[in-house]
């Protein structure tokens, strides 16, 4: 995992970095820019759209419009041109019909009419027809017999040949204007080069193109099998025919487009008409154009983002390659010893600036070393000269150590440094608990000085005068400077003089001036922790001494001594107060006990035998017992009381144990 990360480390360098953010600003800016120019020009090419569709809307209405006229003005032509006599004359009207060829090729079929409906004569593509039926009862006829102006009829079924047509009329007059007749062409939906060219035409896939009357019947379409069909029901036209028709049909010769459901409508009337021509162009094959520039603008900006990005990638790549140059010559300095001006970056900017900052850090550092190396030589000869131990020491390793500090701990000097200072210590639970003594001693005075158990490399114990010191005082992070002084022989004298002053030469037992600081200090406490106090008396000791010798009597007061110790808990305390006088104090222990302990101690005494020289020698005890609480102001008190008692045991017969009745302190009573 690790070595992946090492290998990706690339990855997070300031180089990689800029060069990822070149690229990526390239493309950015490439598609940020193709999608801000796609956003205003979209609004833009719509509205052409519509514009053009009803433009070109409007251009072909006015054309078929114009195309109506020429037609009407074709027919009004013949018409006016016909001999009044033609109007009676079933023959002659059909040969006039015949020789009229340019309006044969105009209409399916032309016909003329008398004013009664009767029909003279009718050419259906240039075959004169038999089948004359009566027209008087068509409304086309009836408006035209109105007018001498040309009528367009709605569309109609023709009668002769059953299919959908529109048929203009005109009537013919004769000079005294009087209507002779009416002259009629028949223009069929379905074949008619009227609309045809204009629905068969589509200009975009998809698109339809119809033609509709005020009422919505259905002109002309491109699927000739809608004709006469209800235009509201065209894919895509049903909500603006239905507005148009809403307001009236208005024949508008004006192009007007709407985009309404799904689909590009433009609509425009036919002038001198009531036909209104509509296309109808399904949006996504409208929008088509759009969407085609749409793809190839991005692809045109995907192009250039990544031409940009490549550009901008290795552009970038070039301006950083001093960087590089300056990491991997960085990264070098730290491994060498001396300075070098090779390799490093010539850069005019901040790259170079850095190159020789760096390098007058490498000189600096070089000098730096060179003087502490120096001060470090004068520093070592101080220390090896002092006569106590000195250490330097830095988050609990040493970092200096002095000949002598080696010398006490038998450490090897190159080997020391850098180790733990634990090393100094017999154990983890010592080295803590000095770790805890220190630490308020260093919060408190900055400080550390005390007598410390440590350890040598061997093992051996030994005690030591240590100090220490914060190098900045308040912050031990900075190191700590200790002295260590090796005081075994010092401290062992001391508590030699100590022991000598307070216990008795010969039996080893606490002395009486020990005792009785003891006892002063058992008697204040005596309220809340009462005790029993003895005074012991041996018995005849005179005799030994006169007898064995004085060494006999040293003999056995040691001896005795041992016996008294022997009887009593590790608590209690047995003194010798000089002489063969004894005391003891049995700490938290009832009168009755106390009795006990006193009877077992003369017992114990009185069956012991000296053997000296062939000789035997014994003694007994006279033992005086008090128990002390409160009223005991003082311990002078407390041994006179403890005398008397064992006053009392001598005057009774010796070897006896005897209790001090403060309430009648003469005639003391308990005896054993
Ligand atoms: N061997 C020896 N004798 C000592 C020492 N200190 C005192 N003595 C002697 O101990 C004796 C104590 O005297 P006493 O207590 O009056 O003699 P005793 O024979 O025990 O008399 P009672 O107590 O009345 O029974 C004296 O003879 C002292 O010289 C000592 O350190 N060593």
């Amino acid at each position: 995992m690790s070595r992946t990360f090492a290998r990706l480390g690339w990855v997070r360098t300031l180089k990689f970095k800029i060069v990822a953010m070149a690229v990526v600003t390239g493309v950015l800016s490439a598609l940020v820019t193709t999608q801000l120019v796609l956003f205003t020009t979209q609004a833009n090419i719509q509205h052409m759209l519509i514009q053009g569709e009803s433009d070109d809307v409007e251009r072909t209405a006015a054309l078929l419009g114009s195309k109506i006229d020429m037609l009407r003005d074709a027919l009004k032509a013949v018409a006016r041109q016909a001999p009044a006599p033609l109007w009676d004359d079933p023959v002659a009207m059909q040969h006039y019909l015949a020789s009229n060829q340019g309006l044969n090729a105009l209409f399916e079929s032309v016909l003329a009419a008398r004013p009664d409906g009767a029909m003279l004569a009718r050419m259906a593509k240039d075959q004169i027809s038999t089948d004359l039926p009566n027209i008087g009862d068509r409304a086309y006829f009836q408006q035209a017999l109105r007018t001498d102006q040309p009528v367009l009829s709605d569309p109609l079924v023709a009668r002769v040949a059953n299919t959908p047509v529109v048929i203009i009329a005109i009537s013919s007059q004769a000079p005294d204007s009087q209507v002779v007749g009416v002259m009629a062409g028949v223009l069929r939906l379905q074949s008619s080069n009227l609309f045809s060219e204009v629905t068969r035409t589509v200009h975009t896939k998809g698109s339809r193109v119809l033609i509709m009357d005020r009422a919505g019947v259905l002109l002309a379409h491109t699927n000739p099998a809608q004709l006469l069909g209800p235009a509201a029901e065209e894919p895509g036209l049903m909500d603006v025919f239905n507005r148009w028709h809403a307001v009236g049909s208005p024949i508008d010769t004006t192009g007007a487009a709407t985009l309404s459901q799904g689909h590009l409508v433009a609509m425009a009337g036919i002038p001198d008409s009531d036909w209104t021509l509509v296309r109808l162009t399904p949006l996504a094959a409208a929008l088509q154009p759009v969407d085609a520039a749409q793809a190839t603008a991005w692809k045109a900006a995907g192009g250039v983002g990544l031409l940009v990005a490549v550009l901008a990638g290795a552009v970038a790549w070039r301006l950083t390659r001093p960087i590089s140059v300056l990491r991997a010559r960085a990264t070098k300095m730290l491994l060498e010893d001396g300075s070098s001006t090779e390799g490093w970056p010539r850069d005019g900017g901040e790259i170079g600036q850095l190159a020789l900052a760096f390098q007058q850090v490498v000189e600096q550092r070089q000098q730096k070393q060179g003087e502490t190396q120096a001060l470090l030589v004068q520093l070592e000869a101080v220390l090896d000269h002092a006569e106590v131990g000195i250490a330097f020491t830095r988050n609990g390793h040493f970092e200096l150590v002095s000949r002598q500090f080696c010398q006490i701990f038998q450490f090897n000097k190159q080997r020391v440094i850098g180790k733990p200072t634990r090393l100094m210590y017999p154990s983890v639970e010592a080295y803590q608990a000095l770790s805890e003594r220190a630490h308020p001693a260093f919060m408190q005075h900055g400080a550390f000085d005390g007598e410390v158990q440590l350890a040598r490399v061997t093992g051996e114990l030994f005690w030591a005068h240590m100090r220490g010191r914060a190098v900045m005082p308040g912050d031990r992070s900075q190191g700590t400077i200790w002295t260590v002084e090796d005081i075994t022989a010092s401290r062992e004298h001391r508590e030699r003089l100590a022991w000598t002053s307070s216990h008795d030469s010969l039996t080893g037992l606490v002395n009486r001036p020990a005792f009785e600081e003891l006892l002063t200090r058992s008697t204040e406490r005596a309220g809340t922790e009462p005790f029993c106090a003895m005074f012991v008396d041996l018995d005849h000791f005179k005799q030994v001494n006169d007898s064995g010798g004085h060494a006999a009597g040293d003999a056995l007061l040691r001896d005795v001594a041992h016996i008294l110790a022997a009887q009593v808990r590790q608590a209690d305390t047995v003194a010798r107060l000089g002489g063969d006088e004894f005391a003891i104090l049995l700490r938290g222990c009832p009168l009755e006990q106390a009795l006990e302990v006193g009877e077992k101690l003369r017992s114990a005494v009185v069956a012991y035998r000296l053997l000296w020289e062939g000789q035997s020698f014994g003694v007994s005890a006279s033992i005086g017992l008090v128990a002390v609480d409160a009223s005991y102001a003082s311990a002078t008190e407390v041994m006179r009381a403890a005398d008397a008692a064992c006053y009392a045991a001598k005057e009774q017969g010796r070897n006896a144990v005897v209790v001090f009745d403060p309430q009648a302190p003469e005639s003391l009573l308990g005896v054993l």
